[in-house]
């Protein structure tokens, strides 16, 4: 069965309310905090001989005061193409109630690409870069159009804002992004963000807004971020298959052991699929962020604290730095090798990097660019905005500051890679 296709039914979440999250037998003692429904053509069967499941609100989405709403492309289009205002709208009705009740929502809509299609004459999405970004040009256009019409039903305005990597992962920009979203959601505006596509490259962009949403949670200091799709939940399989279970609640990594996901969305016209829908789950929920992933139709359900789709639990602290940004919003666009004492000191006792650590520099990149720190072995152990052009360190390889400051003069004193602009990466 389609997941498009699903009933309310065979949403198990809806079917039983106000008890207790009860675990699928299957899953044993060892895994009681994960809650699998059934679902698909043996759902009814499976709802009647297993425990009801939850119906609790959820207090993570209770208590939220400022919330990340993200949309995907398939639940803002028509099956012919092109966006579908009642769609718009249903959402736009979701998130009014919940602004109602005094909390502030950041909105990242995808769309643009699939809403520039028919009108320039494209059947689907294309292949290459050049005219996706036509199309998100003609697209975004008319999406804020759409949400600005939608919003006023209410009096409310939208602003549109686009973000791309390099906004975010340099301090000051960071800076401003954080500003310009604040000074919105203040003056009672609704932020409406996407990636801008037409100024990205294949080598600078997010290339999903699940993880952009993620992070913009990250940088507005969300309570919540709300992942809206096709698909009404993670499933532990493909769930157009049948027999696949739904998974009501995900507490870590260790709940998604054995979870397949694949990548390929319906119609062609979302991207990243579960992967990056996970991908921004662990994100979010390690920066202290939990994550409920929901049918868009569902979505005045889901922001109202009703056990739909999937909640992702915290699983770490509340951070708040711009590292999170640069861990991953970005690739290093180059690499830099260090040695053994190198990787030490900026490892475990976490200093800047000095070009007396390193031994070799590969890839072609400017200073203020993300560069991806190595080990002798050839391991990621962090990422960094490099003070160098690639051009200027091949002689500054394995030598100290204060002989290249003899021989070069005082601006060569500086460190590879300040600690303030690294972050650790695990494998
Ligand atoms: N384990 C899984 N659970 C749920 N959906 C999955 C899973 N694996 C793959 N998918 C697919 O991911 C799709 C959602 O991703 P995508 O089309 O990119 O959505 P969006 O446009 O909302 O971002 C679903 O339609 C579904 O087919
Ligand atoms: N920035 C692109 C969307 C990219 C994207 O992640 O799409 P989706 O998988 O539908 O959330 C656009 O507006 O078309």
């Amino acid at each position: 069965m389609d997941a498009e296709h699903r009933t309310a039914e065979q949403d198990g979440a809806r079917t039983a309310p106000h008890q207790p999250p009860a675990a699928h037998p299957e899953h044993g003692p060892g895994r009681s905090q994960l809650t699998r429904i059934a679902s698909g053509a043996e759902s009814g069967l499976a709802l009647t001989a297993t425990a009801s499941p939850a119906r609790q609100l959820r207090d993570d989405v209770l208590s939220a005061r400022r919330i990340v709403v993200k949309v995907g492309s398939s639940s803002l289009t028509t099956a012919a193409g092109g966006l579908d205002a009642d769609r718009v709208d249903a959402l736009v009705d979701a998130v009014a109630a919940r602004r109602a009740e005094g909390c502030e929502i950041v909105l990242v809509s995808s769309g643009a690409i699939a809403a520039g299609l028919a009108p320039l004459g494209l059947a689907r999405r294309p292949a290459d870069l050049a005219r996706q970004q036509a199309a998100a040009s003609v697209g975004q256009g008319l999406l804020v159009a759409r949400y600005t019409a939608s919003f006023a039903r209410y009096g409310v305005r939208v602003g549109q804002v686009l973000l791309t990597p390099d906004d975010v992962i340099r301090r000051a920009h960071y800076r401003n992004a954080l500003r310009t979203l604040d000074q919105l959601l203040s003056m009672g505006a609704v932020p409406v963000v996407n990636e801008n596509d037409t100024v990205a490259t294949d080598e600078i962009r997010f290339g999903d807004n699940d993880r952009l949403a993620a992070l913009v949670s990250h940088l507005v200091r969300a309570d919540l971020l709300v992942l809206l799709s096709d698909v009404d939940a993670l499933y532990d399989g493909d769930p157009s298959r049948p027999g696949t279970s739904r998974i009501a609640e995900v507490r870590g990594p260790e709940d998604l052991a054995g979870v397949e996901v694949g990548s390929a969305g319906k119609a062609g016209v979302g991207t990243g699929g579960m992967v990056t829908k996970l991908d921004a789950a662990r994100i979010a929920t390690s920066a202290g962020i939990p994550v409920v992933l929901a049918a868009a139709r569902h979505a005045r359900d889901a922001l109202a604290g009703q056990p739909t789709g999937t909640l992702f639990h915290r699983t770490g602290p509340r951070t708040a730095n711009r590292l999170l940004w640069l861990a991953h919003a970005t690739e290093g666009r180059g690499t830099l090798r260090l040695d053994a004492g190198a990787v030490d000191a900026v490892v475990r006792r976490r200093l800047s990097l000095l070009p007396a650590g390193l031994t070799g520099v590969e890839g072609d990149f400017s200073a203020g660019d993300p560069v991806d720190l190595i080990d002798e072995n050839g391991h990621i152990v962090a990422r960094g905005l490099v003070n160098f052009d690639a051009r200027e360190l091949p002689v500054l390889l394995g030598r100290s500051t204060h002989e290249l400051a003899k021989e070069y003069g005082p601006e060569y004193e500086r460190e590879v890679v300040h600690r303030d602009d690294l972050v650790l990466l695990d494998g």
